[in-house]
């Protein structure tokens, strides 16, 4: 979802073990050469979708790191395969409630830029809800934490899963 802390988390996770991170909405941003809410005004989502599609492909395949997908990633079955048997997937969930509290002030998500934006989040958790559950392999319910304190939550998920070691997962903390 938008707003989940895919980006901010995401970015600090990588820091603090010490690896390389990337952002689809990033790299598509390069790749169009403007904000994606101009894309989306232009061009219109099927076409940003096809973008996506396209960047989730490529940044799937490059060496273990970070990498924070866009809150419509999982719409495309191909997308969802992708991100399902090329990374380990965790899901950071929030309610619709939680998520208009962080994005109340945001103008730059387009899917967002409606009368009632809260209303908007409730439909898009209702039809993505199942989708992030299917392809994630872990789901993080971050709740209301800073987002310091909810890496912390990702690290240990990690840790319990046997994706980070308790070492990387100790300096990390001592990083941070
Ligand atoms: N766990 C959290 N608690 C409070 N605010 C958060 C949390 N995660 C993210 N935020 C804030 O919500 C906004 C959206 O975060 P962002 O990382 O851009 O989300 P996403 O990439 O999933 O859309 C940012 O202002 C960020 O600081
Ligand atoms: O939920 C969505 O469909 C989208 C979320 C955005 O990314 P964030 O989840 O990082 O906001 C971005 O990919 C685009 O605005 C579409
Ligand atoms: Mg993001």
């Amino acid at each position: 979802m938008p707003g989940a802390g895919k980006t901010t988390a995401g970015r600090q996770l990588a820091h603090m073990l010490g690896v390389p991170f990337a952002d689809v909405d990033v790299e598509i941003e390069r790749r169009i050469g403007c904000s994606i809410r101009s894309f989306f005004e232009q061009h219109g989502e099927v076409a940003f979708r096809q973008i996506e599609a396209d960047t989730i492909a490529e940044l799937v395949k490059r060496p273990a790191h970070v990498l924070a997908t866009g809150g419509g990633a999982v719409l495309r079955p191909e997308n969802r395969a992708a991100l399902k048997a090329n990374t380990v997937v965790l899901y950071l969930r929030a309610t619709p409630e939680e998520l208009y509290r962080r994005l109340r002030h945001d103008t730059q998500r387009p899917l967002l830029q409606v009368a009632d934006p809260l209303r908007k989040l409730r439909e898009l958790y209702r039809d993505r809800d199942p989708l992030y559950q299917e392809v994630a392999h872990y789901t993080v319910e971050t709740g209301r934490p800073s987002v310091s304190h909810m890496v912390n939550m990702i690290l240990m998920q990690l840790e319990l899963a046997g994706v980070v070691d308790n070492q990387l997962v100790k300096s990390a903390t001592l990083r941070h």
